[in-house]
């Protein structure tokens, strides 16, 4: 096994609800590599956003740790960067201004933070749009923004919560693309919350799926295929534990497979059992 930056020990988690605290989260392990793309699915409500939240380290749990690097970092922030569903983007401030908060929440001055961002949003495809408003930007644009103002701040783990959940099919697609090649030339260290699993496969070297709420990991899935991948072009390993995992959140069944398309996406059905792995 490699060389794990993020580890997620046995966490638990009850939130407030009505007639008492409820367990969202009841042990839940993740080992995520350095520089891995890792994806959490689940069921709605189950707890995945929770999840981040403790890794990010805005929730404490009430059992169980987070190590980053072997270090203890349960409770503390600073070494997760968050992308939250909604963009939450300044709509007074330019686009260059709004990814330069992200550095001026470090401290840096804001001419500083400024020259810095400048230099990154070539690679966002956003250098024509420096000085534009976020409400003159398509969504797929302002995505790639808040992105842009996540991973400015150079964190160990870049955390993105269905960063792409609110856009048209087409843009989705566009930016899942993009996202794999930048990911790829960039080799961040990602955990990504995401309800499409075309995506998640597209994205990840590993898609974990969580069980029902109180979430803990059922199945953790490896997807092999080299990066960047097509989401319209997944090669047959990818395109099998897509099937795996749509099977797992019960979205196959039985009549389904073995070889029949899923919702018209032409996924074929379950064959061979890829590398998955209960924990
Ligand atoms: N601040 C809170 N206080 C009390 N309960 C909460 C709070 N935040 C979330 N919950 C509850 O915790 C459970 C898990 O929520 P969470 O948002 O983590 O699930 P999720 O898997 O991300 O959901 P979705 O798939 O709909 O995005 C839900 O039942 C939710 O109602």
């Amino acid at each position: 096994m490699g060389d794990a930056l993020l580890q997620v020990r046995d966490v638990h988690l009850a939130l407030p609800a009505p007639g008492g605290p409820r367990a969202v989260l009841a042990g839940v392990d993740l080992r995520v590599e350095r520089g891995s793309f890792t994806c959490v699915v689940g069921p709605s409500g189950c707890g995945k956003s929770t999840l981040l939240g403790v890794v990010a380290g805005l929730r404490h749990p009430d059992r169980g740790q987070v190590l980053l690097d072997g270090r203890d970092v349960t409770g503390t922030t600073g070494h997760a960067a968050w992308m939250p569903q909604d963009d939450l983007l300044l709509e007074w401030r330019t686009v260059v201004d709004n990814v330069a908060l992200g550095l001026q929440v470090q401290g840096l001055r804001r001419r500083e933070a400024r020259a810095r961002v400048r230099d990154l949003l070539a690679g966002f495809g956003l250098a024509e749009h420096a000085d534009a408003r976020p409400s003159e930007l398509s969504g797929g644009l302002r995505q790639r923004a808040a992105l842009a103002r996540t991973v400015v701040q150079g964190r160990d783990v870049l955390l993105l919560d269905e960063p792409f959940g609110a856009l048209d099919a087409l843009t989705r697609l566009h930016l899942q693309r993009w996202l794999a090649a930048t990911w790829a030339a960039h080799r961040w260290t990602v955990v990504m919350v995401t309800h499409d699993v075309r995506e998640a496969v597209t994205l990840a070297d590993e898609v974990v799926r969580l069980s029902d709420r109180p979430a803990r990991v059922a199945v953790r899935h490896v997807v092999d295929d080299p990066h960047p991948r097509h989401p319209a072009a997944l090669g047959a390993g990818t395109r099998r534990v897509e099937a795996e995992v749509l099977a797992g959140l019960g979205v196959l069944d039985g009549q389904d497979a073995p070889g029949a398309p899923v919702g018209g996406r032409g996924t074929p059905g379950v064959r061979a059992p890829s590398r998955a792995s209960t924990p």
